[in-house]
């Protein structure tokens, strides 16, 4: 698709928000402009007319210096009060269009695939998305808006020398058009391949700072200190170079606009000269129109940031426009049997860019209440299939239909937030008392009764002010607070001590009465709660044991110990 073509997508976004406030917005810059213009055409206009009216007694006497001086007066305030409101308006619709955006691109992103995109490379997608969103304010504020008043007051200009002389307004006009739209497109076009360096640039200077920042203690150790701080400065001077670029084009491209500016009224001088000599007109008249076409040519020089900054425009548009097409709901879930919460029939599961898949005809059903482990080798694909009953990735083929879950991953999410705003994620209405009982549980109530704040306790980062056992005792906390008769478990004690692990478990194993478990694991301590093992082996399953068989024991025995 080319750059135009997703650009459509934003422009029907752009169109589908409030169109009022947009139009609003339109209608004050194109008061402003006129206002402005026949503020200083009137102006030439009037000093020509009082200096020739006082020539005489008589007819100085007869000249009627109120109303232009009001209208004048009446222009400079409609002229301050529209830009007013044109700045309130335009940047409100702005706003409006940029939060719709966000919140379709947000919902977009909690489609399976595209979380898992996000998931795969956070800092360096999240940052496109703000360079993206932040370059499409450009489109209607700096792009269609000053568009519309320009050439909305040209036309006016054009009609109202019209009546001077048609072929002045006709010049006046096509000159008007032909410099004032010819200047952007040439700064945008030459100021393209500069805008898109820029941004490209930014991405790659934001997420090698984050990784200098992060992992600055392992570059250290490594002694790669160096070499990532050149490649942070090598990354700014590709910046610093695109801007250059862009600053030496917006230059020559006011040098252009003063360039024709000044063609436009040394023409319409000696327009006005002839036809003032061949007694067409008067000289009140031909300060007017040389003034009004000095005032008209301005409205275009606002074209000139939105210009510079339309292949930035039109690269985010190219990037975020494919994603406004998609569907809201693509992977709707299939209806569960009756008694079972989990249903696979014949699954394959393909990751972008895979040649074989990682999970392939995989049939399984769970009944209500039972507890199933999943085991296999590292990369067998057990958190594939977690995720996919999940639903947080898609089926490539087949039918999976999941009841409703609670999931703990290999690495639950911690909020930069309190002990209570992290826990009402699993459910926002939960009260201190439910939050106080998940955390007794959980094993993390002493700990949470010893803070001062209790549970307004602020939690760093990423959960940063807690231990690791004491992080997936909060996130198990959480998943008790939701009433899911489904719990799907990624390595629940992954990485935490013994005795720790065997705790956590125990709590876990008393609430997990009457639900349904399906548990990715290697540890036997895990796989212990379990009255079925299902053994992954190269994304298929490899054997299906039930409690009770030899089998099944023998494998409980080949799994890691404590
Ligand atoms: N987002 C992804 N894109 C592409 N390939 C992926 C992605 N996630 C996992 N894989 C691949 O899919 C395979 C299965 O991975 P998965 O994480 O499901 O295995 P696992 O059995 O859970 O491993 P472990 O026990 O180490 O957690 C691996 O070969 C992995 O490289």
């Amino acid at each position: 698709m080319t750059g135009r073509a997703n650009l459509l997508p934003i422009v029907a976004l752009v169109r589908a928000s409030d169109r009022r406030a947009l139009l609003r917005g339109v209608v004050l810059s194109l008061t402003t402009a006129l206002a402005g213009i026949a503020l200083l055409g009137l102006s030439g206009w009037f000093i020509a007319a009082t200096a020739l009216a006082g020539a005489t007694v008589a007819s100085a006497l007869a000249f009627d210096v109120f109303m232009p001086s009001a209208s004048i007066r009446l222009l400079a305030i409609d002229r301050t009060a529209s830009r007013y409101g044109e700045r309130l308006a335009t940047h409100d619709a702005t706003l409006r269009v940029l939060a719709g955006l966000r919140e379709r691109l947000f919902r977009g992103f909690a489609q399976p695939d595209a979380a898992h995109g996000l998931a795969a490379n956070p800092s360096r997608r999240l940052f496109r998305l703000t360079i993206d969103i932040d370059a499409l304010d450009s489109l209607y504020l700096r792009v269609i808006a000053p568009l519309c008043a320009a050439v909305g007051a040209a036309l006016a200009v054009a009609l109202a020398l019209a009546f001077v002389h048609p072929l002045l307004g006709l010049a006046v006009g096509g000159a008007l058009l032909a410099g004032g739209l010819g200047i952007p497109l040439w700064a945008a076009k030459r100021a393209r391949t500069a805008a898109r360096r820029r941004g490209h640039g930014l991405e790659i200077l934001r997420s090698r700072t984050i990784d200098l920042v992060r992992g600055q203690a392992d570059l250290a150790v490594a002694n790669r200190l160096g070499a990532q701080v050149r490649a942070l400065a090598a990354a700014d001077t590709r910046v610093g170079e695109a801007d250059r670029a862009l600053n030496r084009t917006e230059a020559d491209t006011g040098f252009g606009f003063g360039i024709v500016s000044a063609a436009l009224l040394a023409g319409t001088l000696l327009a006005a000269a002839c036809l003032a000599e061949a007694q067409a007109i008067g000289a009140p008249i031909a300060a007017f129109a040389v003034l009004l076409v000095l005032a008209a040519f301005e409205p275009f020089a606002l074209l000139r940031r939105g210009a510079i900054e339309l292949g930035g425009t039109l690269q985010a548009a190219s990037r975020l426009g494919p994603r406004l097409q998609r569907p809201a709901h693509q992977n709707a879930p299939a209806l569960t049997r009756e008694g079972f919460p989990v249903g696979l029939d014949n699954v394959d599961v393909l990751y972008p860019g895979a040649a074989t898949p990682v999970l392939s005809r995989i049939s399984l059903s769970v009944r209500a209440g039972e507890r199933i482990a999943l085991v296999g080798p590292s990369g067998a694909g057990k958190s594939t299939l977690l995720a996919l009953l999940a639903g947080e990735l898609a089926a490539t083929s087949g039918q999976v239909r999941t009841s409703q879950f609670a999931l703990l991953t290999q690495r639950t999410e911690l909020f930069r937030d309190t002990l209570r705003g992290n826990l009402a994620v699993a459910r926002a209405d939960a009260s201190d008392t439910e939050m106080l009982d998940v955390l007794a549980a959980a094993g993390l109530s002493d700990h949470v009764t010893a803070l001062p704040e209790g549970l307004c306790t602020m939690l760093g980062e990423g959960g940063a002010g807690l231990s690791a056992g004491q992080a997936r005792r909060l996130a198990l906390a959480r998943l008790l607070l939701r009433a899911a008769p489904l719990w799907l478990l990624d390595e629940p004690t992954e990485g935490l001590d013994g005795d720790t692990a065997r705790d956590l478990l125990a709590r876990l194993h008393q609430r997990a009465a009457g639900r349904t478990l399906v548990i990715a694991t290697h540890t036997r301590r895990e796989a212990a709660l379990a009255d079925r093992i299902i053994v992954l082996r190269d994304g298929r399953i490899g054997a299906d044991l039930a409690r009770g068989s030899m089998a099944f024991d023998t494998q409980l025995k080949a799994l890691r110990p404590d």
